[in-house]
């Protein structure tokens, strides 16, 4: 059986903690992260021509919407996994247990998992996790990007864009299990695979 797990939701909500953590745990399991696709960006004004990261009119790079990621690539290795997981798992250096059932789960973890077309339909399970405002703009204060954030991002874009995808993704009638990121790393994980365990339980 192939499974597929997002692990979606708000910048700073605790997505990576929490995949990391069911990684060590869940068998033959695999991972995708969605901020391995984006598209290059200038760090230096000499390497101008290869910047795909459009400046909006706010004068703001416009990190946080679906174009700055290169989705297509991001689909073409989640199909390479479903071709042969097995073979994925042995390119990433996931040990595969031969003696297991034949389940193959595939975790993908990110902030905009949910409005790819394409992707939207493959997942076995979607989890979002969501913190209010204060903490997520609290959190992402602390946190150092490989393009540090600009004064003024979090609330001129980050936010805004959040707000914008899960509306539309509400809008579209995408089915999420909520998970409210101000519980505990422990108690998330907990609630996460076990839910993930029953769900498999009942598919086999
Ligand atoms: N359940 C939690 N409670 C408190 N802080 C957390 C929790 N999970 C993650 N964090 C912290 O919040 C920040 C963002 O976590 P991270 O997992 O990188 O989030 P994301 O991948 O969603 O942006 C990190 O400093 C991390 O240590
Ligand atoms: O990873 C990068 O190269 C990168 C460069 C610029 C910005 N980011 C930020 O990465 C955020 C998504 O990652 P995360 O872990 O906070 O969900 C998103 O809100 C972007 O603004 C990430
Ligand atoms: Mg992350």
């Amino acid at each position: 059986m192939k499974y597929i797990v997002g692990i979606g939701g708000m910048t700073n909500g605790g997505k990576t903690t929490l995949t990391n953590s069911l990684l060590k745990s869940l068998p033959n399991c695999c991972v995708i992260h969605q901020d391995d696709f984006f598209k290059p960006a200038a760090w230096a004004p000499l390497f101008q021509p290869q910047d795909q990261i459009a400046v909006g009119e706010d004068g703001f790079k416009q990190w946080d919407v679906l174009e700055s990621l290169d989705m297509e690539a991001m689909l073409s290795t989640v199909q390479a996994w479903m071709i042969s997981p097995r073979k994925f798992a042995r390119a990433h250096g996931v040990s595969v247990q031969l003696d297991a059932s034949d389940t193959h789960i595939l975790i993908l973890e990110g902030f905009l998992l949910y409005s790819y077309k394409p992707l939207v339909d493959l997942y076995s399970r979607r989890y979002f996790l969501t913190v209010p405002y204060e903490e997520c703009k609290w959190r992402r204060s602390t946190r150092r990007y490989m393009v540090p954030d600009p004064p003024g991002l979090f609330d001129g874009h980050v936010w805004p864009m959040f707000q914008k995808y899960k509306r539309e993704m509400e809008a579209n009638g995408v089915e999420v299990v909520y998970l409210d990121g101000m519980k505990s790393r422990e108690e998330l994980f907990h609630q996460v695979l076990e839910d993930i365990q029953n769900s498999l339980l009942n598919r086999s």
